[in-house]
Order: C-alpha cells, then sequence, then structure tokens
C-alpha cells in the first residue's frame, strides 16, 4: 500500500482518515484508529465479521492493518465525500444543498434504508442493537450511491448518533434496532429540510391531509418526497415499539401507491411525552 499520510480526509471519533493508493491502482481511504479505543481485544474478531458483510450499500472494507498498538482499516475511496456535506444547511450554505435533486435525495434514502435493513437481517445485526446511523457515515460514490461506513465500530467504541429517545429515557423501551429506525427517520427529516421548509409540509399541509406543494418539484418527485416525509415521521415516533421495522419502511420506500397511506401520527414532544410515562 502506498500512502505517506499527507493527504488527510478528516478525523473522527475513532481517528484520522487518510487518501492512499494500492499498488496496483484504485485510491482507498486508510482509517487509522485511536491507541485509546475501548476494548481493542475485539478487533480481529470485528474485522472478520465487518470483512464478510457484502452489500452495494455498505462500506466495503478491503483491508486492514494491526500491529502492536496500531491499528487501521482500509476502504475504497469515496470521491463524493460524506452525505452530511451534501444536506448540512447550516455549514455550507445552500448551493451545496441543491446541487442534489430530489430524485437523488429519494436514491439516496433508499439505498440507506437497505443497508440499514440488511444490516438488521445479517448475523451481526443479531449480535448488535444498533449502529449509529448518521449523515456523517453514509459516503456517497461516484454514481451517489450511498454507502453506510462506521456500521460496525460503535461495538468498539460507543457513540450515539441521531440519539433514539430510549438511550435518555429507559422507561420507553430498550435500545434496539428500532434505534436506528429513529437515525433514519431522522436522518430523511435532515435530507427532506435541505430542499423544503419541512416544518410547514409536516405540519401545516401533510398532516392536514392536505396536498404538498413543493417548488420546482415534477409529480414524480413530490410523491418521492411525501413517502419520505410520510416514513420520517413513522420512524421517529416517540416509542420503539410505534416505528415500523426496516423492512416495512422500505416496502413503503418502493411502494408506489404508499403516498395513500395513512399518514403517522405527529410525534409528540419529547418532555410532554415523558411526563405522561411517568404518569402511568
Ligand atoms: N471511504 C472514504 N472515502 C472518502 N472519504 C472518506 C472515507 N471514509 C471517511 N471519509 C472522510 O473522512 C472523514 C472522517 O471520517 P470518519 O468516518 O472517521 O469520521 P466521521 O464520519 O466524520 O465521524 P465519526 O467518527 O463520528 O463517525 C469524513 O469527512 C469522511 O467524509
Amino acid at each position: 500500500m502506498m500512502n505517506n499520510f499527507q493527504d488527510k480526509l478528516g478525523v473522527g471519533v475513532y481517528g484520522t482518515v487518510y487518501k492512499g493508493k494500492l499498488r496496483s491502482g484504485p485510491p482507498v481511504a486508510i482509517k487509522m484508529m485511536d491507541k485509546s479505543m475501548e476494548n481493542a481485544q475485539e478487533f480481529p474478531s470485528l474485522v472478520a465479521a465487518l470483512g464478510s458483510l457484502h452489500h452495494v450499500n455498505l462500506m466495503q472494507l478491503i483491508g486492514f492493518y494491526s500491529e502492536g498498538m496500531k491499528r487501521a482499516l482500509v476502504y475504497d475511496f469515496m470521491p463524493n465525500g460524506s452525505l452530511q456535506k451534501y444536506i448540512s444547511t447550516r455549514e455550507l450554505g445552500e448551493s451545496v444543498c441543491v446541487s442534489l435533486s430530489y430524485k437523488n435525495l429519494y436514491e439516496i434514502s433508499l439505498g440507506v434504508a437497505r443497508g440499514i435493513d440488511y444490516l438488521h437481517q445479517s448475523s451481526f445485526g443479531n449480535q448488535t442493537s444498533h449502529f449509529g446511523i448518521k449523515s456523517h457515515n453514509i459516503l456517497l460514490d461516484e454514481n451517489l450511491i450511498p454507502k453506510i461506513a462506521d456500521f460496525g465500530l460503535s461495538k468498539l467504541y460507543p457513540k450515539v448518533s441521531y440519539a433514539a429517545p430510549e438511550f435518555y429515557y429507559k422507561s420507553i423501551g430498550d435500545v434496539s434496532h428500532k434505534a436506528d429506525v429513529y437515525s433514519f427517520g431522522m436522518l430523511l427529516m435532515e435530507m427532506i429540510s435541505c430542499r423544503t421548509d419541512i416544518q410547514n409540509i409536516g405540519n401545516d399541509q401533510l398532516l392536514a391531509g392536505k396536498d404538498i406543494e413543493i417548488e420546482d418539484a415534477t409529480e414524480e418527485e413530490r410523491k418521492m418526497i411525501k413517502k419520505m416525509i410520510k416514513v420520517a415521521l413513522g420512524c421517529i415516533q416517540m416509542k420503539p415499539a410505534d416505528r415500523p421495522s426496516m423492512r416495512k419502511v422500505l416496502e413503503i420506500l418502493e411502494d408506489d401507491d404508499a403516498e395513500l397511506l395513512e399518514m403517522p401520527p405527529k410525534p409528540s414532544i419529547v418532555s410532554q411525552e415523558i411526563g405522561q410515562y411517568h404518569q402511568e
């Protein structure tokens, strides 16, 4: 592997990511793990488990390095970087956001849902309650196909993404795959709000049963966004048991008639809901 660790792609919770090159040619991303990693003794078995997962929407682990305290993971290099870069209006301004069409956003959401569903169905999913999904960890390849990265590393170094309420309030349910469903719903909200005013659409138009008006969207795109909003509202329900499974989410996103489905109830505000549970 050829790399002089000069081309830094970024720094994450687990360490620093560099761009490198395999001798045979393709560029790679090398994630140098910090020494402070917890449960480091689990690294070899985790690498074996991660290497056995194959899905078009998961970032494929193509190699690893482990010697003494040094550990590194090698992945394909993703030329379009992370989804976060495209959808964060706060950090980067709207010009970046609008470079993704509604269709792009819908297809990315479908790909991410397929990747999470695969993880939940896999034997790895049986041992892991949640995978910590967030827009930083969704990388886009040259065709804007999303790849979920870092999904196994939360076993070594627990971290919270769009934290589901059950992480804080045990009374509403156990932390399970439904925490990923919640994170996925928040991700959808983030994606939609990058192009539209989600507050107004979610509350005023859709929830009131009205048709949504989205500027500069075709009829097909309007349907896609409407499905994404419905799925998002279902996924961010307060109680894990009220959220759909990732398999159900996929069914809805892939269903052409899903826009006719009933709108999920508006998710209640945490403090009110928690108060209610405490009174039960
Ligand atoms: N395979 C890859 N190809 C291209 N860029 C990558 C790749 N993997 C990571 N990066 C970039 O490197 C940076 C750091 O990535 P890393 O996954 O370590 O952290 P993160 O996703 O920013 O945050 P966290 O550690 O909380 O998951 C990010 O900006 C990401 O876009």
